[in-house]
């Protein structure tokens, strides 16, 4: 039986420029980004407003395309593919979980949660989505439509569908954004275990300090670079170094 290596890199980017807008209106989003990300570890990218945080995460998942450079998902460049591949590779090997939750209205809880399933036809992994909806304590709400969800419901129903067909990688963009502070820290210490416990991969925007707090590695950006990382991140370490950033 032959078995195929894991990458070690769940996604990575090179000399990644990102441009938006011509002549006087041009803005340098990115300007020569070079980043690797671990399996199984939390990132968080954080930075001033403007910073290209989000353009970062954009170009990273395949949502939007680099002006220059290349970036890779699980070994595939994608730079070079046509937007069907693109779409293809983002499908097999992504999971999105955005701060406004862009759930469907008229599907259940439990419909949300497997639509990228039935999408592609996979079978649900029954097991693991049990783990998932017992963990997430979402088993009671299931058969509920979202707008009879609660915010923190709904967007632990978000996670739960990025989690259920175990992606190589999870994009959170503000995932606790519209979040009480209870239902935010419940939320992030899930993906936390999602991490540590699963071997979760996942890359985390964020503004809030004791949000990027959870990850294992604190990416910071300012004008479009890489100005700085952390490992093991406390809410006051970040916070010392925002300010030094000027925020
Ligand atoms: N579609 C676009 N068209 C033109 N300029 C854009 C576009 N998207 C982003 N920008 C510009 O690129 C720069 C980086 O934006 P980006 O949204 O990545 O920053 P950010 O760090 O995520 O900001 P915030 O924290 O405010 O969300 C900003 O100057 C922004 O105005």
């Amino acid at each position: 039986m032959t078995t195929t290596a894991a990458p070690a890199l769940a996604a990575t980017m090179r000399d990644g420029y990102k441009d938006y807008g011509f002549g006087d209106a041009a803005v340098r989003a990115l300007n020569g980004v070079n980043v690797d990300i671990a399996r199984s570890e939390f990132t968080a990218i954080m930075g001033p407003s403007g910073s290209g945080k989000s353009t970062l995460l954009h170009t990273l998942a395949g949502l939007d395309r680099l002006t220059a450079g290349a970036s890779t998902i699980a070994d595939t460049t994608i730079t070079t593919l046509s937007e069907a591949q693109i779409t293809e590779v983002r499908r097999k090997y992504i999971g999105f979980v955005f701060q406004s939750f862009n759930l469907i209205p008229s599907l259940t809880a439990k419909e949300n949660i497997t639509l990228p399933l039935d999408i592609s036809g996979t079978d649900v992994d029954k097991a693991w989505f049990d783990e998932i909806i017992g963990i997430l304590g979402l088993g009671d709400r299931l058969t509920h439509l979202p707008a009879e969800l609660s915010g923190g419901q709904q967007q632990r129903v978000a996670v739960a569908r990025a989690l259920v067909s175990r992606p190589e990688i999870i994009f959170a963009d503000e995932p606790s954004g519209n979040l009480d502070s209870r239902s935010g820290a419940e939320l992030l210490g899930f993906m936390q275990r999602a991490v540590k416990e699963f071997g979760q991969t996942i890359v985390m925007v964020t503004h809030d300090p004791t949000a990027a707090s959870y990850a294992d590695r604190i990416l910071f950006l300012e004008d479009g670079q890489i100005v700085d990382e952390m490992r093991e991140p406390t809410a006051e370490r970040v916070l010392d170094r925002m300010k030094q950033m000027g925020h």
